[in-house]
């Protein structure tokens, strides 16, 4: 039974809160609210002091804390640093990275008898680098997951070849520029690396949530379509133009601010990732083809999102 009791209407029996009592547990609340402003001031003042002394990343118990330094830094992604991390004897003495937490959440899945999956959770606001981060994870597993003899197997290579080449493609279809992020994902990211025995990567999967459809038909003041349009619009050669029915040199409402050109507007690097995943490219023409009967965009849509 649903029980509804009106303010003002106390309980028979239950004892009148004394004056002094609530005084004293506001107190208590606002002690423990300032305690943890204080807390708060002292994290960001410690990650501050390690930024500057280029020091990105920081454990925090079992979470690790990356600041994105917004800057390149090569020497911290280098295959000879992700070496040494997954050769470590003790990864504990090694400086807070996030080789430390792809090697041990890898080191986990060994140690059992039975394999236990692992799971890393990547989050932050716009920018924070969650997208760097998974793209390191990934770069990680497909160097250390079959950097045994197995190496030199064709299958094992592919595998490492498509994951990595996963990224380009889901980036030009699922990413555009906002004012926070010029390369920000509008959809969220489940990816599965799976593991034989040996601990060496047989497959890989990758499920998306969330996608901003709306982005396709509405793009907020000063922000941009997805990559893809760009990158067509700008990089097709006048044969593929041809074959796609595309205009030369048109302007589209619904591709604003196509004069920034990004890095990421590269379509060369998106065609020869999804040849890598094994799209044709007779399936590319049908995917970039124009069907002049409907509105350029309705068709687009219909293939990014079907
Ligand atoms: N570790 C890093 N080293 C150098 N640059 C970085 C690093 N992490 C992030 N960046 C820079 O910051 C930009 C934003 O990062 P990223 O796209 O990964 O953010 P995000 O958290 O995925 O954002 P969104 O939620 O909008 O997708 C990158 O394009 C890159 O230029």
């Amino acid at each position: 039974m649903l029980k509804i009791e009106l303010p003002g209407k106390r309980k028979r029996g239950r004892p009148k809160r004394r004056f002094m009592d609530v005084v004293r547990e506001d107190m208590q609340f606002l002690c423990l609210h300032s305690q943890c402003l204080i807390l708060n001031l002292l994290v960001l003042k410690c990650l501050q002091a390690r930024y500057l002394e280029n020091k990105f990343y920081t454990n925090a118990g079992c979470t690790l804390v990356a600041v994105n330094p917004f800057k390149p830094v090569p020497s911290l992604y280098t295959l000879k640093l992700m070496m040494e991390y997954h050769k470590a004897p003790q990864l504990q003495y090694l400086r807070p990275h996030i080789f430390t937490s792809a090697e041990q959440a890898y080191r986990n899945v060994q140690s059992q008898m039975e394999p236990i999956n692992q799971s890393l959770i990547v989050s932050g606001e716009s920018g924070a680098g969650k997208t760097w981060t998974s793209r390191c994870l990934m770069k990680f597993y497909a160097t250390v997951a079959v950097s045994s003899s197995l190496k030199a197997h064709d299958t094992v290579e592919r595998i490492e070849r498509r994951v990595l080449d996963s990224n380009p493609v889901m980036e030009a279809f699922g990413n555009a520029c906002t004012l926070w992020n010029n390369n920000s994902s509008r959809f969220g990211k489940y990816i599965q690396l799976q593991l034989n025995r040996s601990q060496q990567l047989v497959g890989a999967s990758i499920q998306t949530y969330l996608l901003e459809k709306t982005r396709v038909a509405n793009q907020p003041v000063n922000e941009r379509n997805f990559h893809i349009f760009y990158q067509i619009t700008k990089g097709a050669t006048e044969d593929e133009r041809l074959k796609w029915n595309l205009p030369c040199n048109s302007l589209f409402t619904w591709l604003p601010n196509t004069e920034r050109t990004l890095e990421e507007d590269c379509f060369e690097v998106t065609k020869q990732a999804m040849l890598h995943l094994g799209i044709s490219s007779e399936t590319q023409n049908q995917i970039f083809k124009v069907n002049k009967d409907i509105p350029v965009s309705i068709h687009l849509f219909i293939y990014l999102f079907d």
